[in-house]
């Protein structure tokens, strides 16, 4: 079994802090830092873009897992790589060929993930899962931090770890969106290995983050 990795997402940060709030992410125990962008036209909300992930990235040596909600995504890509992004997911609904782009990302040397929203079936990616490094299994509408969890969509992450085993693949399953304390067990028991987690993080516990993250790790 993957060691469980904890991605936190700073979208729940102090955003005129990111710098340090970073540096207490990585002397906490993260994993990666997740950097969800948002467009204001695939998702109803605006976070941010190149300019600051090319800022933060000398603020640590964790990889950068870039969520891209932004449509349409494919011209933005190589921004995005050049930025400082290690890992680089799109949305199928977010490119017109999304064999194309997960091509491109993987010409540009960075890992290629895919994310499927809460009612996005697995069925779109299953002749591209071997040129997938990450699936991002969304558990809630993407859009904002702080939603509910959608306990139906860990029947997808148990169809998909299936899959995954048969085939013998090697891909990361992550979940994202209302990650907590009690769900993180059900989450990685159904298979995902990597866990976002953006308000549990930050605003749990008086926002220790150490412990928040052990908390989120155990199972
Ligand atoms: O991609 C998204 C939302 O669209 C996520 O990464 C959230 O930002 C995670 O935040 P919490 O649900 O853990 O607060
Ligand atoms: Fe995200």
């Amino acid at each position: 079994m993957k060691k469980i990795q904890i991605s936190p997402s700073i979208l729940s940060a102090d955003f005129s802090q990111l710098g340090n709030e970073i540096k207490k992410l990585e002397e906490g125990g993260a994993d990666m830092i997740h950097v969800d962008v948002m467009d204001g036209h695939f998702v109803p909300n605006l976070t941010m873009g190149p300019p600051i992930i090319r800022a933060l990235r000398q603020h640590t040596k964790l990889p950068f897992d870039v969520h891209l909600m932004i449509s349409p995504v494919h011209k933005y890509i190589q921004d995005y790589a050049d930025a400082g992004a290690n890992i680089i997911t799109i949305h199928p609904e977010a490119t017109e060929n999304l064999k194309n782009s997960i091509q491109h990302i993987k010409s540009l040397n960075k890992k290629v993930g895919v994310s499927l929203n809460p009612e996005t079936k697995i069925d779109l990616i299953i002749e591209l899962l071997d040129e997938i490094d990450l699936v991002l299994i969304m558990s809630v509408n993407p859009g904002f931090g702080g939603q509910k969890f959608m306990p139906k969509v860990l029947e997808k992450i148990k169809e998909l770890k299936k899959i995954k085993d048969e085939k013998n693949l090697e891909f990361d399953i992550e979940i994202d969106g209302g990650i907590n304390f009690d769900n993180n067990k059900l989450a990685i028991a159904a298979g995902a290995n990597i866990l976002v987690s953006g308000t549990t993080i930050f605003k749990n516990n008086n926002g220790n983050i150490k412990k928040n993250i052990e908390l989120l790790k155990s199972s």
